[in-house]
């Protein structure tokens, strides 16, 4: 088959960098499976986290410990069942013995046409752990400070006053140092407290926000976010089981309009008889990490050019198909297809008029198709079109099949108009013909696996090819 290894090491690359720069991993959870998909850059990511070059996943889990897996999986069971978001901080020890930290995030996705799954990413969360630890040891020692002045109090009520004044100043101070925004509520969640990181980030004075309700800062979705944990938290209480830190990620709102996204960890302030009274809280932007973690997912399984899905996962969703195939008892079909006369393009005006022909009929490909087939790029001007929920019946599939690559063929075959804008100049029209050569096999379950159902459409593509190019040719297993 042919590919572009250069888009492909473009690709590894950036995602390469992003993740050594980001330090972020992407993963897939198939619940059917009860498996975790990673691809090949994150697997490098874990292994250097575990200290274990070698199985990155199932060194993973070793340093997991039986509790730490049990975790895992009972995180991920609770959100395929219940569609929720989540974060889950996973405490392990490196092969080399070194304790570490990981934060696995992840949401609902659809993983492929009609396959809910779990999608999201994890990172070295140990630096950030060490540091909230020390944070949590430093206020842990203001508050005994605090305490035990305060026991005092009817003693040297105008000593400690002063100490009093000078520990809050203290804390001040501290709070202006750190990068995150310390912030208190009561328990209706109107603020009492923001500390100044805030008008650096958010672009509200301190007085702006004091007495005003916590969802003003929010988005909608951020809202509904914080009622849910609310709820659950309610919920925990009445069982016994409530966990007195909670970390969630909203998007903020900024005076001047922008959103920015916002982890907080918050914790309840409760008076002597055990009743929330209150909460406090410290807030870290992520916006950044969030946008890293989002060009990680595109770059680890989406082609740049034409936004289709990439050969990595056109390499998952065909092995669901054969899964979904064997299950439903109907048949699918895998197409490749190989444009022809479209080197003459790029020959005559260059690769970014070729560029724009490749996003054409990476549009037309999909209008051509459900939403639940699958269109996707290979490199060059290779694409592969996955269509599934065909008949039971081989010959009943293979007409359906024929029809759907008939109609690709023609659509494909229509003359091109591509609108070329180069800097400084008048746009200009540059018209071509292409059209393509389509080999397409049926298959049904697992009578064949991935290498030999693309082998084979490859094969026959090839046919086509030979047949004198702008045709169909099915595999024949004859
Ligand atoms: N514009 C552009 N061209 C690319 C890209 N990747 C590969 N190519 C070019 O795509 C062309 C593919 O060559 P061929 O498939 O042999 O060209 P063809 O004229 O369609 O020939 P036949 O397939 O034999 O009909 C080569 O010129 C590659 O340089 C890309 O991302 N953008």
């Amino acid at each position: 088959m042919k590919s572009n290894n250069c888009t492909e090491s473009v690709e590894g690359r950036q995602l390469d960098i992003i993740q050594r720069i980001g330090g972020i991993g992407y993963w897939e959870y198939d619940p059917a499976e009860r498996a975790i998909f990673l691809p090949e850059a994150s697997q490098g990511l874990l292994a250097s986290i575990t200290g274990s070059p070698v199985n990155a996943w199932a060194s993973f889990m070793q340093a997991l410990g039986n509790d730490g897996r049990e975790r895992l999986q009972a995180v991920l069971d609770q959100a395929t069942a219940n569609h929720l978001s989540f974060q889950v901080d996973l405490q392990l020890i490196g092969s080399d013995g070194r304790p570490a930290c990981l934060a696995f995030r992840g949401a609902q996705v659809d993983l492929a046409p009609g396959l809910l799954g779990l999608a999201g990413t994890f990172s070295d969360i140990s630096e950030e752990k060490r540091r909230e630890a020390d944070h949590c040891r430093i206020n842990a020692q203001l508050q005994a400070q605090l305490d035990g002045q305060l026991a005092s109090m009817a003693i040297e009520r105008s000593l400690v006053a002063k100490t009093i004044s000078d520990h809050e100043a203290h804390f001040i101070l501290l709070t202006e140092d750190v990068a995150d925004v310390v912030w208190k509520a009561d328990s209706s969640l109107h603020m009492t407290y923001i500390s100044p990181v805030d008008q650096r980030l958010r672009g509200y004075r301190a007085d702006e926000v004091l007495g005003r309700h916590m969802f003003e800062m929010l988005t909608e979705e951020g809202i509904a976010t914080v009622l849910q944990i609310m709820a659950q938290r309610r919920q925990a209480e009445l069982d016994g089981k409530a966990d007195e830190s909670i970390t969630f990620e909203v998007q903020h709102r900024c005076k001047d309009g922008r959103l920015l996204w916002g982890e907080v960890q918050s914790r309840p302030v409760r008076d002597a008889n055990g009743v929330i009274t209150g909460y406090h809280g410290i807030t870290r932007e992520t916006t950044e990490r969030r946008q890293l973690e989002d060009q990680v997912r595109e770059l680890a399984f989406y082609d740049p050019l034409t936004k289709l899905p990439n050969r990595r996962l056109l390499g998952d969703r065909l092995n669901q198909s054969i899964v979904a195939s064997q299950r439903k008892d109907s048949h699918c079909a895998l197409m490749v297809l190989d444009l022809d006369n479209f080197k003459p393009l790029n020959d005559a005006h260059g690769h970014l008029v070729g560029d724009l022909l490749l996003i054409e009929a990476a549009h037309r490909l999909k209008s051509c198709v459900r939403e639940i087939d699958t269109v996707a790029r290979f490199g060059g001007d290779e694409f592969v079109v996955l269509i599934s929920d065909l008949s039971a019946n081989r010959p009943e599939a293979m007409e359906q099949a024929g029809v759907v690559a008939e109609k690709i063929r023609i659509c494909l075959s229509a003359p091109y108009l591509l609108k070329v804008k180069h800097p400084s100049q008048t746009p200009e029209t540059v018209a071509h013909r292409s059209s393509a050569s389509i080999g397409a096999v049926i298959y049904l379950g697992q009578q064949a696996n991935p290498e030999e159902i693309f082998k084979w459409a490859d094969a026959a593509m090839y046919q086509a090819k030979e047949a004198g190019r702008n045709a169909i040719r099915f595999y024949d297993e004859g």
